[in-house]
């Protein structure tokens, strides 16, 4: 997954959101966008995903340009796994029928949601209905996964499981991700590289241990 020199800005201001974005994830890698809030992650994941299109520079999603000032193609045919902080889920449909398309027992059973099969998403929790989304991703079998903060309305200790078994589900599905946190210490626990933003840019970029002194002084 390339982008390439990204610039945007919402509702054609001349102040941009984003100049100049760069990032790279080779496949199977985990990358994190680290920066305190309000500085641009969540933007970067809409234009990969295809909600929003770039002013200037390119996007590349397994080698196919998906995005530049004159291309775009749709969101339903970028193979995008997102999950949100508040994934939607279709409220009218069981969480087996949310799933959908290729559903897999052993991802209900993976996540601990089987017994939940056949419930309606308005009878679950917060936390059970993120599940669901991550399981939706999962069967789904992207060419990219980005994950905006999705792990915030889980316990700790179901955070740490759940996002062992997806970060290690699609590294070995060779499958990049790209993760937004605001948590330098899970930044430097799960991303193979951290990209560091301030104000709409990439300030720092370097595999996790090189850019630790940096994230420490975020930390502070
Ligand atoms: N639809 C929109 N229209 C206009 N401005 C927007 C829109 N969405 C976001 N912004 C602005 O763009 C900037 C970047 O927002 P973005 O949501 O990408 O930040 P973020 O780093 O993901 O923040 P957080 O960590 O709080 O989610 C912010 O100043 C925000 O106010």
């Amino acid at each position: 997954m390339l982008v390439n020199n990204i610039s945007y800005s919402y509702n054609n201001q001349d102040n941009f959101t984003l100049s100049n974005i760069n990032i790279e994830i080779k496949r199977g890698n985990v990358a994190c966008l680290l920066g305190h809030s309000g500085c641009g992650k969540s933007t970067i994941l809409k234009l990969i995903a295809g909600i929003e299109n770039p002013k200037s520079g390119t996007i590349f999603i397994n080698d196919r340009l998906v995005a530049s000032s004159h291309t775009s193609i749709a969101i339903e045919h970028r193979n995008v796994g997102l999950i949100f902080q508040h994934s939607a889920l279709f409220p009218h449909k069981t969480v087996v029928e949310n799933i959908t398309f290729a559903i897999h027992l052993e991802i209900l059973k993976l996540l601990n949601i089987e017994k939940y099969e056949n419930m309606y998403p308005n009878a679950l929790s917060g936390g059970q209905q993120q599940l669901v989304a991550i399981a939706r991703v999962m069967a789904q079998n992207p060419d990219v996964v980005l994950l905006d903060e999705p792990f915030s309305n889980l316990d700790i200790l179901s955070k740490c499981r759940i996002r062992h078994h997806i970060l290690s589900l699609f590294s070995s599905k060779n499958t990049p991700v790209l993760m937004v946190t605001h948590d330098p210490q899970e930044a430097l626990n799960v991303a193979d590289f951290i990209y560091v933003m301030k104000s709409g840019k990439i300030i720092q970029s370097g595999v996790s241990s090189d850019i630790y002194i940096i994230v420490l002084k975020i930390i502070r």
